[in-house]
């Protein structure tokens, strides 16, 4: 009978094995469907910077100094601004981060040209559309961004443009430099009394509709995912799109740009609004289909427009720039010294807390879990990783995993166990030791998606206290063969269970077989005729082999019928070892798990 094992090996920057890191990782061989015994090749090692080295962190647009201080102190930092494409994607594997601004396009390429070592791009303000989001999750990457820092600057900003649209000031501005004094031409409209739709009510378009209340404007929003009572406090009325745009004097745009805002204002919305609607953009260029925009200009539907920001900056020869009732700024939304200032510590902030493992509180793409939860999980963290790592190598070669089923066994109702983490962790046991994907709290779900692996979850509600999250975890295999039949649920599943014991991660069950081992080191699981001698052969052989012990449990079906025996060992025991353990007599079946 012959034993093997895949290996995988923990670099995450943290020292610990299984850390909270949401970026532990990875190495070694194929794919799901190869077997952890067969086909299995060893992959470089790649560190993301050796505990004690500084990460490099690129920051590739203007960031406040003190940003780049707080960075400085903690990694190497190269500031690069105004690279091409080709630039950014040559630099970027030699960069553990990536800090940007609106300016700078973080294409799938920069990801795939950074060879694995981009772990954390920061985005210096809200918007993040100029991230590829999918391709960073895709790559684990985390994106954070700066997401408060600057909303009282573009509100303000969204006010200036409002008022000065309202009374011509840059046009007449323009014409007195000139040499003009057009007193008549330059009459402006009063905002009190005047209807201002507020689009989205979110940070910015909520600090939007205060000031506005202010100025004495009657003030309406439209968000269908803003809640009713926060508009009320502040005196706003929460109405239908079409609502919003067809009773403004003037409408103010404040949505991200995402697919379902992509030009949003458009011919077909144009032509619901009151003739002589006056537009405020601070949000992002692309939520406005600019030749419908100049096409209203023209008809005298939009009166006036004054924007900030466009579906290319800086726009090239842009007739909505060059029409006389459109007011435009260079995207200066953010950019008060204070916001810059505030935006530069933020993201700093988050960057260096990303590198050192932490889940970011302001993180894009990652499940946040906040700091009680994860203390409390740690424990279970590392135990539903061992699991999902020893489930994979039970499975016997040219078996497909396809469909894990996870059971959560606790004494908290539904609603009080996050299993985010938990999933995240055993999906990495479950891929990394056969594959050669590095899998994290970012990319879990993905990766399983990709590979066609179902991880269904559910929960055994048991008796008792729920002090302790978590009672037990067991991880199913269903539709493969195993390599240790025993392992093997009386349904036909690969079935391992575990707990926690005085913090540490132990193996509780495999198959039918109750066991007790700590999950350190690795583990021999053997099943033999139960009788006398037996762990006392197995053990002498070890030692003979110098292999040290650290734990053994026996778990039978009855007194001497079958049982079996695991065995946690600190050191890998040679094949020779392991070769005369299968010879044993007794031994009708064994494995060797690396864990
Ligand atoms: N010009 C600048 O320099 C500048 C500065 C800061 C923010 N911004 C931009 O302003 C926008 C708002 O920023 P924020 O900080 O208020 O963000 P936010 O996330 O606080 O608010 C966005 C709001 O949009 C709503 N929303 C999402 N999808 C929507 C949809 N399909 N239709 C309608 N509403 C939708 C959300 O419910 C949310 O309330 C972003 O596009 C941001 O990039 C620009
Ligand atoms: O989304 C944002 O935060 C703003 O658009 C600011 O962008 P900036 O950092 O390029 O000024």
């Amino acid at each position: 009978m012959a034993a093997s094992a895949s290996s995988a090996i923990n670099l995450s920057i943290k020292p610990s094995h299984t850390s909270l890191s949401w970026q532990t990782h990875l190495s070694s061989t194929s794919a799901l469907a190869v077997s952890p015994l067969s086909g299995h090749r060893q992959y470089p090692r790649f560190v993301i910077y050796a505990v004690g080295d500084k990460p490099t962190v690129l920051v590739a647009e203007k960031l406040g100094e003190a940003g780049v201080n707080l960075l400085k102190e903690f990694a190497d930092v190269d500031c690069s601004y105004n690279l091409t494409p080709e630039e950014l994607c040559n630099k970027i594997s030699l960069c553990d981060a990536l800090i940007v601004r609106s300016g700078t396009k973080v294409s799938r390429e920069v990801f795939e040209s950074s060879g694995g070592r981009l772990k954390v791009v920061g985005r210096a303000g809200v918007g993040i559309d100029n991230v590829d989001l999918a391709a960073a999750t895709e790559h684990g990457c985390l994106v954070v961004n700066a997401p408060t820092a600057n909303t009282v600057a573009a509100a303000e900003h969204g006010i200036a443009l409002l008022t000065a649209m309202a009374r011509n000031v840059a046009q007449a501005d323009a014409s007195v430099k000139a040499g003009k004094w057009l007193r008549n031409k330059y009459v402006g409209v009063s905002l009190v009394g005047k209807t201002l739709a507020v689009m989205s009510f979110g940070k910015v378009g909520s600090e939007v509709a205060r000031r506005a209340k202010g100025l004495g404007m009657h003030v309406i929003a439209h968000d269908p995912y803003a809640p009713a009572d926060r508009a009320r406090a502040i005196g706003v009325e929460l109405v239908s799109f079409d609502k919003a745009i067809s009773s403004a004097d003037f409408i103010s745009l404040h949505m991200p740009l995402t697919p379902a805002t992509n030009k949003v204002l458009n011919d077909e919305t144009f032509s619901k609004m009151k003739k002589g609607v006056r537009i405020v953009n601070v949000a992002r260029g692309g939520v406005i289909d600019e030749d419908a925009l100049v096409r209203a200009l023209d008809a005298g539907i939009v009166a006036q427009a004054a924007l900030d920001v466009f579906t290319v900056e800086p726009p090239k020869d842009s007739k909505l720039v060059q029409h006389e009732n459109v007011t435009a700024t260079p995207h200066l939304g953010a950019s008060t010294m204070e916001a810059q200032e505030g935006v530069a510590i933020e993201i700093a902030e988050a960057v260096v807390g990303a590198l050192n493992g932490e889940l970011a509180a302001t993180a894009v793409n990652a499940p946040m879990v906040p700091a009680e939860v994860l203390s409390e999980l740690k424990p279970f963290v590392a135990l539903a990783e061992k699991l999902g790592r020893l489930a994979v190598q039970l499975v016997a070669g040219g078996s497909g995993v396809k469909s894990v089923k996870v059971t959560y066994g606790s004494a908290r109702g539904p609603d009080d166990l996050d299993t985010r983490l938990l999933r995240a962790m055993i999906t990495k046991g479950l891929i990394e030791p056969i594959s050669s994907s590095f899998v994290n709290l970012v990319n879990a779900d993905f990766t399983a998606k990709q590979r066609g692996l179902r991880i269904a979850e559910q929960r055994s509600l048991l008796n008792g206290s729920p002090e302790s999250p978590l009672e037990f975890i067991q991880v199913q295999i269903s539709s493969v063969e195993s390599k240790f039949a025993s392992a093997l649920s009386d349904s036909g599943e690969i079935r391992v269970e575990g707990r926690v014991k005085d913090g540490i991660p132990h193996l509780t069950k495999v198959g039918s077989f109750e066991v007790d081992v700590s999950l350190e080191g690795s583990i021999i699981l053997c099943r033999q005729v139960d009788q006398p001698g037996m762990i006392g052969k197995v053990g002498s052989i070890l030692s003979e082999g110098n292999v040290n012990v650290s734990f053994m449990s026996v778990g039978r079906v009855a007194p001497r019928k079958h049982a079996v025996m695991a065995i946690g060992v600190d050191d890998q025991p040679s094949k020779e070892i392991l070769k005369r353990i299968g010879e044993i007599p007794a031994v009708e079946e064994f494995v060797y798990l690396k864990i």
